[in-house]
């Protein structure tokens, strides 16, 4: 089973707009709600490649029981630990000419014995797991180096997926993957080449790196080589989302130990094709299958 790490889950709001006038008022066209944070995405979309998935992480308050009724709703399984504050909403801005806008809430104030409380439930499900994904923000009181313990404490491939503290000082754990974008990349090792920061992302412990770069493709810098996959074009649409559907790629081509180049090629694909969707969570199948076959893979 595939375990995804939520520790700030969301109720993510999107709505649609032909254009945002700022500091002006708008109306919203579609507005769609549903359960998020990174690490919910990628359990939604690992579980509609037909994988065994549980979603956990950290839940509280009102906004927290609209989450577990959407999942329910969703059929998808999960095992959250419960905390006494709210948890947060996000909010996702999309226009008609593609540019998404996102505003993300902190989160709730964790306590010291919730986060305990959480580590022992965490511990009590890795018997079941074979790849655990540790994806998105974390909330204030859970400690800085979370990252880095949940993936000493995991002994089976862990992809880490963070921004900033949570992705440089989670790499200590020694994940066997982590999934930067560009831009988080340069931030957490100052090196503005993407190859060499996965490089130096690898010193520091990272197993190996796959690093988006947006619509221009994916690069994977690991221990038996690097390649990179281009895709045959842009695709318009919803980013927001696209890079947790690369994850739940890569957390299925560990479950079945492929090859490195498989990996990337499902992950541009999938990532892609998450684009097409209109919410975060979601992948449009044809396209994800029509890509498989036009991405080209090629060693560095
Ligand atoms: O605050 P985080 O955890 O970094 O990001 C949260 C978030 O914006 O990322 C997802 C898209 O990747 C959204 O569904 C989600 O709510």
């Amino acid at each position: 089973m595939i375990l995804t790490v939520t520790l700030n889950v969301a109720l993510d709001v999107t709505y649609e707009t032909p254009v945002v006038e700022w500091g002006g008022s708008n109306r919203v066209g579609a507005v769609r709600r549903r359960a998020g944070g990174k690490g919910v995405n990628v359990a939604r979309v690992a579980a509609a490649l037909g994988r065994e998935v549980v979603a956990t992480g950290l839940i509280g308050g009102d906004t927290g029981e609209l989450i577990r009724a959407d999942l329910d709703a969703a059929g998808l399984r999960h095992s959250f630990h419960g905390v006494r504050a709210e948890s947060r909403r996000t909010v996702t801005v999309v226009e008609e000419h593609g540019a998404a806008t996102v505003f993300n809430e902190g989160g709730p104030e964790v306590a010291a014995g919730e986060w305990a409380g959480f580590l022992a439930h965490f511990r009590s499900l890795l018997p079941a797991t074979s790849v655990v994904v540790l994806s998105g923000s974390m909330p204030p009181g859970v400690p800085p180096d979370a990252y880095a313990v949940l993936a000493e404490a995991s002994d089976m491939p862990v992809i880490l997926d963070a921004d900033g503290a949570a992705l440089g000082l989670g790499v200590a754990g020694r994940p066997t993957l982590v999934k930067p974008n560009a831009e988080e990349l340069a931030r957490a090792t100052g090196e503005p080449s993407p190859v060499e920061g996965a490089l130096a992302l690898r010193a520091q412990g990272a197993g190996a790196v796959l690093v988006s770069l947006g619509h221009e493709g994916m690069l994977a810098i690991t221990p038996d080589g690097n390649w990179r996959a281009v895709p045959p074009g842009l695709e318009t649409g919803n980013p927001t989302g696209a890079g947790d559907a690369a994850v739940a790629a890569v957390a299925s081509g560990l479950a079945d130990r492929a090859s490195w180049p498989e990996l990337l090629r499902h992950a541009v694909a999938l990532s892609a094709a998450a684009v097409r969707a209109p919410v975060a969570g979601d992948f449009d199948g044809p396209a994800y299958a029509r890509l498989l076959s036009e991405i080209v893979v090629h060693p560095l």
